[in-house]
């Protein structure tokens, strides 16, 4: 499946062509006897033995763009001098940059914002560091942390290679719920340092999102930052996927005429994001859940050395059952994969039970293609902005956020994440509900004021909330 679904693969070639044959001629003729298509031409340069043209072609995929790149390379006279298209473009110098809110046009304002009177802003929060929360950014902002070692669904890839997810992310959290949000991709892999980061970056935030940090390291992260800081820490693969997966599971359910508590699910990929969606289904009363991984199922027959399997096999799988995934798959009637590519058949969607649920959550390439899958299954889920049923944590990480920083909250609990799920699922309605929309669309305006503001009442009634109700209460 390619990766350009909905964006369409159309590349830029940039050209450097001589004056002299007819090198223009050429380029036609070898894109169009390649089956690319052009669709437009646009000359960045001429002199007098050469000119530049960005030549614009909708091409296949990305290996039908390297065959023709390389005829056109082969030919006398062309030679190409880059290769991009939109995607790129749009990342050329970074998605996101800072704005100030004011602007300073004279000596009287540079006097305000900046030396000598910010002094006295500086005096009034070493006084009361809670005022921190009212005259600095921390009100509003979240720190977007990675260490790049589970990028999407890419794996280890490094600091540098994560960033672009992350600006992303930062620029989500400012489109969906108007929270500002800084990217911030650490060079170490090692758990104390960076626990002992983002303690030390914390007083400029409201918030912590961790993205994209691998397991088991995660799951300590989390918990040391979550005890020894005072604000929400959040690892979005975790939380914000299960939150996103029950409200599509709960949904799903309602549509097919199951009850959570007598499915079957079975769970591939027993990493950050598969452990936090079995804790969420078993806190929302699902009993039978089984986890695959590499080795095959998780059980208490094995001892393991990751301890969060040890929990696993202790939590899970009630009837102790061994084998691989075509083993237990048989009967399922869900299957959730937060693995990789390729890891789900045909074959294994015929053994499940009647109505198959298929949530394929995998980035950028789910579980199984859904096209290949939409006939055995009877509702079908991924995490791609570009097919329906996108169960992605974008739906609710910016939400839960704003719902959490709005009320000041100290940390983001089981039950404002229950609440999330619940909101999620309520703003489809009965009659809106079908197979290809068991889920609302991230860009559902309804979703963001729903979630913010079940967090912001369960963060109220379990007392991690620390702005005086009145004084939130006052401004809705
Ligand atoms: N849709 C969403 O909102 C969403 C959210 C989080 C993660 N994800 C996706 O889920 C995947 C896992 O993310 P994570 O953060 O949990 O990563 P992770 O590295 O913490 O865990 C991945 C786990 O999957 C296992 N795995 C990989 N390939 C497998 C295979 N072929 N068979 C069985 N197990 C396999 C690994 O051994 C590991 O235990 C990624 O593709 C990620 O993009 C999707
Ligand atoms: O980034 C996404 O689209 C979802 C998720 O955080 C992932 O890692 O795949
Ligand atoms: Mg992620």
């Amino acid at each position: 499946m390619a990766n350009e679904r909905t964006a369409g693969l159309s590349l830029i070639y940039r050209l450097e062509l001589q004056n002299s044959s007819n090198t223009f001629g050429k380029v036609a003729q070898i894109i169009g006897e390649e089956g690319g298509d052009i669709i437009g031409v646009d000359v960045v340069h001429v002199d007098k033995d050469h000119s530049i043209r960005d030549v614009n072609v909708n091409v296949f995929d990305r290996r039908h763009g390297k065959v023709i790149r390389e005829r056109l390379e082969e030919a006398e006279g062309i030679h190409v001098v880059n290769l991009s298209d939109r995607t790129m473009l749009m990342h050329l110098g970074g998605k996101i940059e800072i704005r100030s809110k004011i602007p300073v046009r004279n000596r009287d304002e540079l006097a305000r914002v900046y030396t000598p009177h910010v002094a006295t802003i500086c005096e009034a929060i070493h006084e009361d560091p809670s005022k921190a929360f009212k005259l600095t950014i921390k009100k509003n902002t979240v720190a977007v942390v990675s260490d790049g070692t589970a990028v999407l669904g890419l794996g280890d890839i490094g600091p540098y290679a994560a960033m672009p997810v992350m600006e992303g992310k930062a620029m989500l959290f400012k489109q969906f719920a108007g929270v500002d949000a800084f990217p911030i991709c650490l060079d170490t892999k090692d758990t104390e340092a960076i626990i002992a980061h983002i303690k030390a970056i914390a007083p400029a935030f409201g918030g912590i999102n961790l993205e994209d940090i691998s397991s088991p390291r995660c799951f300590e992260i989390e918990a040391r930052l979550k005890e020894e800081l005072d604000i929400p820490v959040f690892h979005d693969d975790q939380h914000g996927t299960a939150v996103v997966l029950l409200a599509g599971l709960m949904n799903a359910c309602k549509l097919v005429g199951k009850q959570l508590e007598d499915l079957k699910v079975v769970v591939t990929g027993i990493g950050a994001a598969g452990i936090a969606c079995t804790k969420m289904l078993l806190l929302a009363g699902v009993r039978n859940i089984m986890g695959v991984d590499r080795m095959g199922v998780i059980s208490r027959n094995h001892e393991y050395e990751n301890p969060m399997w040890q929990w696993y096999a202790e939590h899970t799988n009630p009837n102790n059952l061994e084998g691989t995934l075509s083993d237990v798959i048989k009967g399922a009637d869900v299957f959730i994969g937060v693995s990789g590519p390729g890891v789900l058949t045909v074959e294994h969607l015929q053994s499940m039970a009647q109505d198959p649920i298929v949530f394929a959550m995998a980035n950028p390439n789910p579980e199984i293609d859904p096209d290949v899958a939409a006939p055995y299954v009877r509702v079908m889920a991924t995490g791609r902005s570009d097919y329906p049923n996108q169960i992605n944590n974008l739906l609710c990480f910016p939400s839960i956020f704003k719902g959490a920083l709005d009320c000041r909250a100290s940390d983001i609990n089981e039950e404002m994440k229950l609440a999330a799920s619940h909101a999620i699922a309520s703003t489809v309605s009965d009659e809106e509900l079908s197979e290809h929309y068991i889920i609302p669309s991230v860009f559902n305006k309804k979703v963001v004021q729903a979630v913010r503001l079940a967090v912001i009442e369960a963060a109220y009634r379990t007392g991690v909330a620390r702005r005086r109700y009145r004084d939130y209460s006052d401004k809705q």
